[in-house]
């Protein structure tokens, strides 16, 4: 059973939840064949230049010291051993260097960060990322977690340490690539072609002021909050306008809860909630965007339990202050190709596919999928020795090679035939921000009309039935508002990262039919590099309808100044396998949604 994480129950009450009566579905069913896959594909496949780099060194210090021994006279040894030291030495000052420059390039030390977020012109918001830095800095200090950054400032004390710190550090290098997921977010020095997009004024589009009723939640005035405290908890409950945010229940190794109503106080993903609009899960510009990553990426891991839902393995992770995430964990190299004879609801997930869709569907200017991060972990000491999911500890075991491996129970792939294993505990996981509890914000979960059959031997309607559309069109929701529109955006989106698997999609349901889609659940994404699926764009195809924002975002993204393969690069440096960055070339009928009006007589100045 899922053992779920209290949040402080405060936090309820002084939420208003303005959502829909009915809580959405969640559950998918699938009639999936139960394809296995032959056992040995998991390979974490540790980067091992660093070792190599450092083998060498070795066998050129140890070979000198023996030719030392064997060619040279007695007077002459320590004058030679003296050398071999000093060489020793400097070898260790380079690495020493190397190590520190490496880092500032990739991860801003966490006191720095809020230098390199964005800045904006709102004051009020540049307070928040400072205090939230500054405490994410403090709490990063007692992590018994991955301290990569200050490993990597004392490389000459972890160099020497037992095996396991050992071969942690080694794959800290590999953590500073995948935290490069929350670099992307600050601000990019130079001016990347990332950055050029985003100053674009198709990225800056004016937007129509939000109403009340365009937030998915909010504070409760507390004026409000005093008059209508009707039950018994909100009556004894000390709120008032100075008083704070109490957890009712002070659960050990979290954080006394401090939050009031002022947004200062309120930790990133409390912030994150708070910001979900009608129109998008998060405002590209917000600073807290970057804290929020941040905060994903070095948060003292408290909790870690199986999140039910779904077909394969994949946890919920709890953070001090109550910000959870959902981990998805590295089940075979980043390198490895979708087998060309596997159905796509056979193929494994991939957490680095999260990470890449996240980035994705920012830069298509949707911002539609939760931010996720990837992070380095610790097997044992992250999940296995903190875990109340004895369904998930009783599957730990210890591989042939000595590494921790564990399966946990679920659908698909769980099974020691197809172990997660840390190397030998340190372990390459997404993590992506939770979305709001759902008894706060409940959503719906929608059929895709373009669903695939999840069948080897059957095909859908949609893929015998060339009118299919027609029928889509005249059918709500799809008959009315945008909904065909962002339909077609997903696909665009699904077609460029080749993810087959779009079964469902979400809403919240607080919005009714009048809201962007959830492009949540992107593990099977990015499978095959080598090959388009054109069948994905089956809707745009079908309907020949697309959103004027996307046609001309992706027009923009074709021309040299913007190639959508040299942003992605950019943004993912060292996330996705590079194969995947080359140039994509897209070709788009002229049918057009225009969601522009009046916004743009001379649009062509934009992609032209
Ligand atoms: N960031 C998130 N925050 C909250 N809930 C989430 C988040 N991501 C996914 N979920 C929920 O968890 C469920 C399972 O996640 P996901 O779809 O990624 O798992 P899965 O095993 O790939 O599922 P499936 O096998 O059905 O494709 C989703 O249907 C969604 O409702
Ligand atoms: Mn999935």
């Amino acid at each position: 059973m899922l053992s779920k994480t209290p949040r402080p129950q405060s936090l309820h009450r002084e939420m208003v939840v303005m959502g829909g009566r009915k809580r959405g579905s969640g559950r998918k069913t699938r009639e999936e064949q139960n394809q296995r896959l032959p056992s040995g594909n998991a390979d974490p496949g540790l980067d091992t230049t660093s070792e190599t780099n450092r083998e060498q060194s070795g066998w050129e210090c140890g070979s000198l010291l023996s030719m030392i021994k064997r060619n040279l006279g007695r007077s002459t040894r320590s004058i030679y051993l003296g050398l071999a030291f000093l060489s020793l030495t400097l070898h260790l000052l380079l690495a020493c260097f190397c190590l520190s420059v490496l880092q500032t390039a990739c991860v801003p030390p966490a006191s720095s960060s809020s230098s390199s977020i964005p800045k904006t012109n709102n004051q009020h918001h540049q307070s928040i990322s400072q205090s939230s830095s500054s405490s994410a800095a403090s709490s990063s200090h007692k992590l018994p977690t991955v301290p990569q950054n200050e490993e990597q400032h004392k490389p000459n004390s972890t160099r020497l340490h037992l095996k396991d710190k050992h071969s942690f550090n080694r794959a800290a290098e590999r953590e500073k690539k995948l935290i490069g997921a929350g670099k992307v977010i600050q601000k990019v020095k130079g001016h990347s072609k990332l950055e050029a997009l985003f100053e674009h004024p198709l990225y800056n589009l004016p937007r129509p002021e939000l109403q009340e009723d365009d937030w998915l939640l909010r504070v409760k005035a507390n004026e409000h909050a005093r008059d209508t405290g009707s039950d018994e908890e909100e009556r004894e409950d000390p709120v008032n306008s100075d008083s704070q945010w109490q957890s009712a229940s002070q659960e050990e190794g979290y954080d006394k809860v401090t939050w009031t109503s002022d947004v200062e106080t309120h930790p990133p993903w409390l912030r994150f909630h708070l910001g979900i609009s009608r129109w998008e899960l998060y405002n590209r510009k917000d600073p807290n965007l970057a804290q929020l990553t941040h905060y994903l990426a070095t948060q003292r891991i408290l909790g870690a339990v199986q999140k039910t839902g779904g077909t394969q393995l994949k946890l919920l992770m709890s953070f001090p202050n109550y910000g959870q995430a959902l981990l998805k964990p590295m089940k075979q190299s980043r390198e490895a190709e979708t087998d060309v004879n596997l159905f796509y609801f056979s193929d494994f997930e991939r957490h680095n596919a999260e990470i890449a869709a996240f980035h994705l569907d920012r830069l298509l200017g949707f911002n539609r999928i939760p931010p996720v991060v990837g992070r380095l972990i610790n097997v044992t000491t992250e999940i296995r020795e903190i875990t109340t999911d004895h369904r998930l500890s009783r599957t730990f075991f210890t591989s042939p090679v000595g590494n921790v491996c564990f399966y946990g129970q679920c659908e698909y792939y769980c099974s020691t035939e197809h172990p997660v294993c840390g190397q030998p505990h340190a372990l390459e996981v997404s993590l992506a921000a939770m979305l709001p509890d759902l008894t706060l914000a409940p959503r719906r979960s929608w059929r895709s009309p373009w669903r695939r059959s999840y069948s080897r031997t059957k095909l859908a309607q949609w893929e015998t039935d060339p009118a299919y559309c027609d029928t889509v069109k005249q059918t709500p929701p799809y008959n009315h508002g945008t909904r065909l529109v962002d339909l077609i955006d997903m696909a665009v989106l699904d077609f460029l990262m080749s993810n087959m698997d779009r079964h469902h999609y979400e809403t919240f349901e607080k919005f009714g039919n009048e809201t962007f889609l959830l492009h949540l659940d992107n593990g099977r994404a990015f499978g095959r590099h080598s090959r388009d699926e054109p069948s994905i764009l089956a809707p745009l195809q079908q309907c020949c309808r697309i959103r004027r924002s996307t046609f001309l975002r992706l027009r923009l993204l074709s021309l040299p100044g913007f190639r959508m393969s040299d942003v992605m690069r950019d943004s993912l440096l060292g996330i996705l396998w590079q194969a995947w960055c080359s140039p994509v070339s897209i070709t788009i009928k002229d049918v057009i949604y225009d969601d522009l009006e009046g916004y743009d007589e001379d649009h062509d100045r934009w992609t032209g």
